[in-house]
């Protein structure tokens, strides 16, 4: 096995045209079994084996530099630059990152999970590099997905001015993670060949070659004309008026095409970008044939594609706000729904066939979302931008500026808020609460479970200003749904268990824990008070201050705790002038590794377990006044 005898991309150098095609063989066939026992994201990936390979022979990796985009497509590159054994560790704790990080390899030379940065921090090096007397090779490769969003056109834009040596690879499989949208997917794969085309070609043909004398001179300048209004009309114009050489498009999965025009281009002076086609999950027809259910997928059966562990659906905090918002639809027609090119993550897919005319998929565009929403609200609608937590610090600005500074009805769906798992610290929900909650005008609510969830929902819908409702990745309680959830007071927390030796307060998906540790320290003789705030802001005030009588507060978020829900308890206490002995429990000041969503609450302590310990600790050492004092 070829494979097994690459452990650096220059071994690729020595290799047979034939070899290297056995070798994008043995490459997928390991992607396919590696990644069909850890799961992962799969059709991104077997696209682009034949560009791997042929970057890696043309280039000089790690002294040449690639940047990928996004970076889920780079397991390929992964198994080519010594990390094939390590696989099996693909995105869980302590394993090997989905994404391309530099304190992991020195072949990747940006860390990278959020989309669109691969040309801007390519054309940076490009600069350093000339600012210092270097002369590496820089590719970026970013996708036609990754190419809807606004930063990789500020990256071309400088590009065109400074006239670096950049090459940028376009890897094109009509593919965000649904079929691409927006006018520049349609432009890139505008077909040249379409039948109009090809008659009116063929009649012109006819009528000038009939003519005496002149008709075959005539003929060759027609040829010429149709090859330059090719030329003209094909997607090179989009970037040629962006200052770049283009060049394509090309077969992105033809080794010698591939191998020979990446040669050729990384020899020119400028910035350069190379337009290849691929198909999104080549080499394995289950992906081939859906490839957004393999864009990021669980474990599977390696020979028949069925998938084993389904993520999302029903049961999910994701499918019930898929699903309630279909209801509240059919009620309000005032609602609309905005997704950035995650209509599966969000569970818009129900909204978007119920209600096509009122449901919008911006691409990769998530600053454009949240002010198209703000346009949409001066116009009397109700929109819901559901936007993972993690892709909303991409539209800050935007919720600031364009929302809340003008106190429009824009709601903020936030799904994956808190740890998320496996996709690790570039995807964490671990902010939200911290960035959203100091926003003036902004009414922020963080529902415990799926009923909870129904009622912020609504709640929003009947509020008229900006609202935001953060929940978690991974499956709900299973508690029954209601048709028609009823609206909470706004700024009302409520107490879950009575209790006066401390009182908790845990939000979102940490009260289950709370409740847990609660009932464990019962049985030691400590009753404590659990309660669930439900808002961030407003904070329910009376309900926090009467629990500031017991003389401990724990709180707990699944957020940093920089600026978090306990900050605000604190800042809340010291304008009271009441100090009770605060303990704060949430995430550390640090970015937080891969790992399974159990994992990591129990790594931080945020597992029942983990709050039972604290919690003791907290009673016997701690120094506490009131009841809790007398319990120790
Ligand atoms: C800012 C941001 N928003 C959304 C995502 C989620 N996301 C990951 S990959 C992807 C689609 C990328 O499409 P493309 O660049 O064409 O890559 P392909 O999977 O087709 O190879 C999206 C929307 C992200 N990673 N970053
Ligand atoms: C690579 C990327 O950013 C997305 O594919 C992301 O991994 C989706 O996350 P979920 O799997 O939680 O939808
Ligand atoms: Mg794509």
């Amino acid at each position: 096995m070829l494979l097994e005898t690459i452990e650096s991309p220059a071994r690729i150098k020595d290799l047979s045209r034939e070899q290297l095609r056995q070798l994008a063989d043995e490459l997928r066939s390991e992607i396919i079994q590696s990644v069909s026992r850890t799961g992962g994201h799969l059709a991104s990936s077997l696209g682009v084996v034949e560009l791997t390979l042929a970057l890696h022979r043309v280039l000089d990796s790690p002294h040449d530099k690639i940047v990928w985009d996004v970076g889920h497509q780079a397991y390929a590159h992964k198994m080519l630059t010594g990390r094939r054994k390590a696989f099996s560790t693909l995105r869980q704790l302590d394993g090997l990152s989905g994404f391309p990080k530099r304190s992991e390899s020195p072949h990747d030379s940006f860390d990278v999970g959020h989309s669109s940065t691969s040309v801007s921090a390519a054309l940076g090096m490009a600069a350093a590099r000339d600012a210092c007397g270097g002369e590496e090779k820089i590719v970026a490769v970013i996708g036609d997905g990754s190419l809807t969003a606004g930063l990789a056109y500020e990256a071309f834009n400088q590009a065109g001015h400074l006239k670096k040596n950049l090459v940028v690879i376009l890897n094109d499989n009509e593919m965000s993670i649904s079929p691409n949208v927006g006018a520049i997917s349609s432009f890139l794969s505008r077909k040249m060949t379409s039948d109009f085309f090809v008659r009116m070609k063929k009649e012109a043909t006819q009528i000038i070659g009939s003519m005496p004398k002149i008709g075959k001179d005539l003929l060759s300048l027609a040829s010429r004309a149709e090859h330059s209004l090719k030329g003209f009309l094909t997607p090179g114009m989009l970037f040629e008026a962006f200052g770049f050489d283009y060049f394509g498009p090309i077969d992105g999965h033809n080794l010698d095409e591939l191998i020979e025009t990446l040669t050729n281009v990384t020899r020119l002076e400028g910035p350069v970008l190379v337009h290849v086609v691929t198909r999104k999950g080549h080499g394995f027809a289950p992906a081939e044939r859906e490839p957004s259910k393999f864009h990021g997928v669980g474990p599977f059966d390696a020979e028949t594609g069925e998938v084993i562990a389904a993520k999302g659906g029903g049961g999910s905090f994701t499918g019930v706000f898929g699903s309630t918002l279909v209801q509240m639809a059919a009620r309000d027609e005032r609602i609309v729904a905005i997704t950035a090119a995650m209509l599966e993550g969000t569970g818009l897919k129900e909204f978007s066939t119920t209600f096509p005319e009122r449901f919008y998929d911006v691409g990769i565009a998530e600053q454009h979302a949240v002010t198209f929403a703000a346009g949409l609200a001066c116009r009397g609608l109700r929109p819901v931008v559901a936007i993972y937590s993690t892709f909303m610090q991409r539209a800050y600005d935007q919720v600031v500026h364009d929302v809340c500074l003008q106190n429009l009805p824009v709601t903020f769906a936030m799904d994956r808020g808190g740890l998320v798992g496996a996709d690790g610290p570039t995807h964490h929900g671990a902010f939200d609460l911290s960035f959203m909650r100091h926003i003036p005008n902004l009414t922020f609510m963080v529902p415990r479970d799926e009923q909870q969830l129904q009622r912020a929902m609504e709640t929003a819908r009947l509020h008229d200003g900006p609202f935001a409702y953060r929940y978690p990745r991974g499956k709900a309680l299973g508690l029954a749904l209601a048709d028609q959830p009823q609206a909470v007071e706004i700024g009302s927390g409520e107490v879950l268990r009575e209790g006066d030796d401390g009182a908790v307060l845990a939000v979102g998906s940490a009260v289950q824990a709370a409740l847990e540790a609660a009932e464990t320290l019962a049985a030691e003789g400590v009753q404590l008070r659990v309660i669930d705030p439900r808002f961030i802001k407003p904070l329910d005030e009376r309900l926090l201050l009467q629990a500031a009588a017991t003389g401990l507060v724990v709180t707990v978020e699944e957020n940093t705790l920089q600026g978090g829900f306990g900050s605000a308890v604190s800042e809340l206490y010291a304008a009271a002038g009441v100090a009770p002995r605060l303990v704060l429990i949430g995430l550390p000041d640090r970015f937080i590794e891969q790992g399974s969503q159990d994992q990591l609450r129990a790594r931080y302590g945020l597992d029942a377990d983990g709050l039972v310990g604290r919690i003791r600790d907290e009673l016997k050492t701690g120094d506490v006044t009131g009841a809790a004092a007398a319990g120790s």
